[in-house]
């Protein structure tokens, strides 16, 4: 029952709904008591040889009211007990979704995406249904049980239902103690299909590995074995769940059988009439629903219950990113001061940078270039502040990134990750996705700048295009382009370009690198390559290994320090006369 005390902020807000919801239940309830009663006098009226047709059919008509009450009642509390799980949900979506948008990338790294999905979706509907099914069951049986109780004191016999109902404690031991079993069995549960949907997530998008290197085979008996792991907490959670009718059966029995006995001695001691010893019976018959209600309740409560702490554990997770200092949300700008002396990736020992310190002039471009893995994007997180806790101080324009709130440092910076993404829209929107606002002619002018735009009118309907899952797969190189031209949309202060130019061939990579040098002339630019030619127009190159400066200038005094640059430089100039420079030579 934990569950509704800690739902209770919901109710609270909700209280009208809900309590309207409960009179309309009573009402039902109450409504729902007449037949037995009708039946027990029409019986004794039977008996005593006193029905005339004029009893008959008054009786009837009170039967027919009570039906319609019962009719309206009911659509009464439909309307507000479920409408109350919905408002729930829609709550608790919004809270998880928003929460998921504001999380850095720590929180992600720690929850795969499947896992993410199963709060989203199974969890968020099993707290759902105890706001909805869970409150209607509860209230109903107490409600259906309380005035049934009340019936039969007032209209049977107060000892006959004392006797009658001795059974019902053991039916509290039962729900007591199931349900303790329930709740971890659940959590268990709730946990396993968590695992279940990570599997079928990270399958589902690396189908085109898993086909590609014939590991079908191998990725279904994976599969198969969190499905069957899956499957065994599942049916614990069946074995505990199915206890719960076999010894509700039982108690109803022992009621029916004390009923007959106690009730027939009863009648046959003229203490109570026949009619009334019918009216017990049909009380008791009412008595049934809320007794397995209690059952299912349990199911619903304890599921609820597991799967909110889970929600809650999610929520109560914060972001490392540091709070901001101030509430502005105005962009930064100005020149760039990156000061960073050390910084550790969460759960990792190793250094992923050491002494990363360099200065950009607002409007001066930077190349960053290394072998993979080297630290070459590291640097640009930090900058994007997807880390916090690194040691050292990045500045914008004298201002230290993390006094600042993220939106205003996001703000004022454009990046083209190295992983394209591009959302289930149009070419037209996915380019504007950031500044929604702006105009086909804009949009356009980014794509002509971008070099894509030639591309995109080859396609049946140009613009209009759908891409993502569900539209037409772009070529990597297009991704790419599509990527920068979202990018400069926004016309930021400082464009990170993260190896966005390797599947382009360099032909168009010149032509784009020359035409984003003149417009954004004052405009700083981070640019991250394994293609040298990508940065030999930088202000400043940074060579990086392992996390560190290894040799540094602009691409003339590199050349004549003959370090790894220079003779990189030298293989990939060859590399390129050989024909081969439309992929892009690779660094490592
Ligand atoms: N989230 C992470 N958690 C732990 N280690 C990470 C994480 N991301 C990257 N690393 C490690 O940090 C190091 C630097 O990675 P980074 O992505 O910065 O290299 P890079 O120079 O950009 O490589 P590439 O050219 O292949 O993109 C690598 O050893 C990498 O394995």
């Amino acid at each position: 029952m934990g569950i509704f005390k800690k739902l209770g902020w919901f109710f609270q807000a909700e209280k009208k709904r809900y309590l309207w919801g409960l009179f309309f239940l009573l009402m039902a309830d109450l409504a729902g008591l007449v037949p037995p009663r009708v039946i027990g006098i029409l019986a004794d009226k039977m008996g005593a040889k006193q029905l005339t047709l004029t009893t008959l059919f008054s009786w009837l008509g009170f039967l027919l009211l009570a039906a319609i009450v019962q009719y309206l009642s009911r659509f009464g509390w439909r309307n507000m007990i479920w409408g109350g799980a919905a408002t729930l949900e829609r709550e608790l979506r919004t809270q998880l979704f928003s929460h998921f948008l504001k999380m850095d990338a720590t929180f992600f790294q720690r929850h795969r995406t499947g896992d993410l999905m199963a709060h989203a979706t199974n969890d968020l509907n099993a707290v759902q249904n105890v706001a909805g099914a869970g409150i209607l069951t509860f209230a109903d049986s107490i409600l259906t049980g309380g005035t049934t109780i009340v019936a039969m004191l007032i209209f049977v016999d107060w000892r006959l239902t004392v006797v009658a109902l001795l059974p019902m404690p053991l039916l509290a031991v039962m729900a007591r103690v199931l349900g303790k079993h329930l709740h971890s069995a659940f959590s268990e549960s709730q946990a396993a299909f968590s695992r279940l949907n990570d599997k079928t997530q990270e399958s589902v998008s690396g189908v085109k590995v898993i086909k590609t290197f014939g590991q079908e085979n191998e990725d279904v008996a994976d599969f198969e074995q969190i499905v069957a792991k899956t499957i065994t907490i599942n049916k614990k959670v069946y074995r505990i769940d199915s206890l719960f009718d076999p010894i509700t059966t039982l108690i109803i029995g022992l009621t029916y059988a004390i009923t007959i006995a106690y009730g027939g001695h009863l009648v046959v001691t003229q203490a109570i009439t026949l009619g009334q010893l019918i009216s017990f019976v049909a009380y008791i018959g009412a008595l049934v629903w809320p007794m397995f209600a209690i059952g299912r309740l349990f199911n619903v409560i304890e599921r609820g219950n597991a799967s909110y702490d889970r929600v809650q554990a999610l929520l109560g997770e914060r972001s490392e990113t540091v709070m901001a200092k101030t509430t502005t949300k105005q962009p930064l700008h100005g020149d760039l001061d990156y000061q960073v002396t050390a910084f550790k990736y969460p759960d990792d020992q190793r250094l992923a940078l050491q002494n990363i310190h360099f200065e950009l002039k607002q409007g001066q471009t930077l190349g960053l270039v290394g072998r993979v893995g080297a630290g070459k994007t590291t640097i640009i997180k930090l900058l994007l502040r997807e880390f916090d806790h690194y040691q050292g101080k990045i500045t914008i324009g004298g201002r230290d990134i993390r006094d600042e709130t993220l939106d205003s440092v996001l703000a004022g910076i454009g990046y083209v990750p190295q992983e394209n993404f591009l959302f289930s829209t149009n070419i037209r929107d996915n380019i504007r996705f950031a500044a929604m606002t702006k105009s086909q002619a804009e949009v356009e002018a980014a794509a002509k700048e971008s070099a894509i735009h030639d591309d995109i009118l080859n396609f049946s309907s140009q613009y209009d295009t759908l891409v993502g899952e569900k539209g037409v797969s772009l070529s990597g190189g297009q991704k790419q382009r599509l990527s920068i031209a979202r990018a400069i949309m926004t016309l930021p202060e400082i464009l990170i370009l993260d190896d966005a130019l390797s599947a382009v061939d360099a032909k168009t990579e010149t032509e784009i690198l020359t035409d984003l040098k003149q417009d954004r002339d004052h405009k700083t630019t981070i640019i991250a390559a394994h293609r040298l030619s990508s940065v030999a127009n930088a202000d400043e190159i940074l060579v990086i290994d392992d996390g560190q400066i290894v040799e540094r200038g602009n691409h003339q005094q590199l050349l004549a320090n003959d370090g790894w640059y220079a003779e990189m430089w030298r293989k990939q100039q060859i590399e390129s006369q050989l024909g081969g420079e439309s992929r892009g030579p690779e660094t490592n």
